[in-house]
């Protein structure tokens, strides 16, 4: 197997009906004026799986994340979350599946002005009434959860590694306790080793919470090791789906160039190394 320890999936499927399908995308069309973006683009994602997916640079993933948290409008098909069509919702059903679900955008995206605390309880404060003092420890332990001493509560963004910022990010997407995290190129601008943590802690989170895992990303070590299925986004829909063995077979030539390319050869003789 390529690249770092590859900790969870020795490619067993996830996905043969056996399993819930937490969220469902159903030709899904996204045009921004004239200039469609995604067109009638399909996915189902399963309870406790992480799926990875890639795409070339510009080809819509963001567009397809943000659609999905209803930050973007389709033009046409259906989105569904834990079997709820996200169009018929009311709005009680909508906060409630929002409740449902953490997100970790791409650059953390921390308040810069509210301690690592303070971030986590955001969503808390949004969404649930509670004591200060229970917020102040079910911060604590979300902290905790992602791998940050206790002492990082009281800090700042500022004061934060790389590192421990995506972690405080995750802290804060985890804060109340969501079926599915999606997780915008969460390893980008990490160190490889500090990578090979993140991708870690997000399987165990995986493992110990039942947590469903979207993973937008360029990496490919975190496709590698932790991903149990990838989907490829190209001519805006999803071009091929399934574990990293399908990836390694298929002839499609994006997925070809990116999954047997000079970078993939490159870690694979770094991992035989
Ligand atoms: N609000 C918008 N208005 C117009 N065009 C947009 C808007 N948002 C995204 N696009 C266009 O949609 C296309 C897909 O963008 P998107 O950001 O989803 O790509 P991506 O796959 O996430 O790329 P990257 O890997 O570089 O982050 C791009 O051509 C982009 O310019």
């Amino acid at each position: 197997m390529l690249g770092r320890k590859n900790t969870i999936i020795e490619d067993a499927p996830r996905s043969n009906g056996e399993h819930e399908v937490v969220l469902s995308a159903r030709d899904v069309t996204v045009a921004f004026g004239d200039k469609v973006v995604l067109d009638k683009l399909s996915l189902d994602i399963y309870r406790g799986e992480i799926l990875g997916f890639v795409g070339a640079s510009g080809a819509g993933k963001s567009v397809l994340l943000r659609t999905i948290l209803g930050l973007n409008k389709k033009k046409a098909g259906a989105i569904k979350l834990f079997g709820i069509d996200v169009d018929k919702a009311n709005e009680l059903d909508r906060q409630r599946l929002d409740m449902r679900l953490g997100v970790l955008f791409q650059h953390g995206a921390l308040f810069s002005a509210l301690t690592v605390q303070e971030n986590v309880q955001v969503p808390m404060r949004e969404y649930l009434d509670l004591p200060k003092k229970l917020m102040d420890e079910l911060a604590l332990l979300k902290i905790e959860l992602v791998g940050l001493p206790r002492d990082a509560a009281v800090k700042f963004p500022s004061e934060l590694s790389g590192g421990m910022i995506k972690r405080a990010a995750l802290a804060r997407a985890l804060a109340l306790d969501p079926d599915i995290v999606f997780l915008d190129e969460p390893t980008s601008g990490l160190d490889p080793i500090g990578a090979a943590d993140f991708d870690e802690l997000v399987a165990k989170l995986r493992d110990t919470m039942g947590l469903t895992v979207y993973m937008v990303t360029h990496d490919l070590d975190s496709l590698f090791s932790v991903c149990d299925r990838i989907a490829v986004l190209g001519n805006k829909k999803v071009l091929v789906e399934g574990t990293v063995k399908d990836m390694l077979a298929s002839e499609e030539p994006w997925v070809k160039s990116y999954f047997r390319g000079k970078r993939a050869r490159q870690l694979d003789l770094a991992a035989r190394n």
